[in-house]
């Protein structure tokens, strides 16, 4: 293993979420997904648990005194043994599929109950000191339910900064250079050349590599974002944003596309795909802007993707131009949306959606 800074914390990282994300596979053809709708009417599954599950017992088979901060809780698996079954299953079968890691990720989990204290172990509450995990085990899990996109989310931040991301698309090409289709009606899954993860470590640049089982063979390639320099590279832009109307505004966005020239239609996906997408240049702008004064963006939804950007010479600000600030707990608190955009347009960018959104 190589000496440079986080290289234990990319491979366990790497390694975690390809298994995770093998994890989500098989769920996704399986018949019954197990959906459970939260509290704020948003879906999750069995592969969220599952997911969560390998990774954290991942994670602290190598790093016992870190801080997690996951998406998911366990407390309604404790009343509801059938749903816990069905994690359980799936996560025995999953670590069997992908032996050939089982000596960094720590062996099998020993049970049920022991799963179920995983999960659970990613309540922290975030914020400015120390070594926090953050986890989004299916991030999109509508696009995973409809087959288009999603992403296994893990990042690793010291002190509050994001210093280790890795994105597991198992539904994106692996070629970095094919072209972004939008996420609505298609069947993604599955298709012969797809699978790829991203990741980043701070100062050592970003890298995508096909997603497989095992180990990790030296497939990794640098990626970058286009480099747009002028307006007229702009106006030949494409803009991602949400599948979810509800989770950005996309009549605004329109508004901003057009006061930048861009004539081509925005690509709406699901997920941290959008971020990874942009960083190997397939897309270049994420337009992100609040529906709401209340939601607050969730730290798991954006850690891996804004340093990966940033590592691929992308700019990441919210609508006001301020870095996303990851040291305040769970939720972006101080922040409103999210523009990424190549370092040399990011403000010619920041000014039309100020513009548009009469900041
Ligand atoms: N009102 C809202 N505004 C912005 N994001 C929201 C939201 N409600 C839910 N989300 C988040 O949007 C994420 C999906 O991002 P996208 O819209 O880019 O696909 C969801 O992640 P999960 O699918 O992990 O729950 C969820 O955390
Ligand atoms: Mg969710
Ligand atoms: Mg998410
Ligand atoms: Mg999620």
């Amino acid at each position: 293993m190589s000496s440079s800074p986080y290289a234990k914390e990319l491979l366990v990282a790497q390694l975690a979420v390809q298994r995770a994300a093998l994890l989500t596979k098989r769920v996704f053809h399986e018949k019954t997904k197990g959906t459970v709708s939260k509290d704020d009417a948003s879906p999750v599954t069995i592969g969220d648990f599952g997911a969560q599950a390998l990774i954290i017992s991942a994670l602290r088979a190598n790093f016992p005194s870190d801080e997690i901060v996951a998406e998911e809780e366990s407390s309604t698996l404790r009343t509801n043994p059938t749903l816990r079954d069905q994690i359980w299953a799936l996560v025995r079968v999953t670590a069997l599929s992908d032996p050939s890691a089982e000596a960094l990720l720590g062996g099998a989990i020993p049970s049920a109950d022991a799963m179920l204290d995983f999960i659970a172990e990613g309540n922290s509450a975030g914020g400015s000191r120390g070594r926090i995990w953050a986890i989004d085990p299916i991030d999109g899990t509508k696009g995973f339910l409809r087959g288009g996109q999603y992403a296994v989310c893990l990042a690793l931040m010291v002190d509050g900064d994001v210093k280790v991301g890795v994105l597991g698309c198992p539904n994106l090409p692996i070629d970095d250079a094919a072209p972004l289709t939008a996420d609505i009606g298609a069947n993604q899954t599955d298709d012969e050349g797809r699978g790829v993860i991203f990741s980043a470590v701070i100062d050592q640049g970003a890298t995508s590599r096909p997603l497989g089982a095992g180990a990790l063979s030296d497939q990794s390639k640098p990626i970058s974002m286009k480099p747009l320099a002028s307006t007229e590279d702009l106006a030949a832009a494409s803009v991602c944003e949400s599948v979810e109307a509800a989770h950005s505004d996309q009549s605004s966005a329109g508004q901003i596309a057009r006061k930048l020239g861009i004539t081509r239609p925005s690509v709406r996906m699901d997920s941290q795909a959008k971020y990874g997408s942009i960083a190997r240049g397939a897309g270049d702008i994420y337009l992100r802007l609040r529906t709401s004064k209340t939601y607050q963006e969730k730290i798991w939804d954006h850690a891996a993707g804004d340093l990966i950007v940033r590592e691929a010479g992308g700019q990441v600000t919210d609508t006001t131009g301020s870095r996303l600030d990851f040291s305040v707990g769970r939720t972006l608190a101080n922040n409103q949306g999210v523009i990424a955009a190549p370092k040399a347009v990011h403000g010619q960018v920041i000014r039309a959606v100020q513009e548009v959104l009469g900041l």
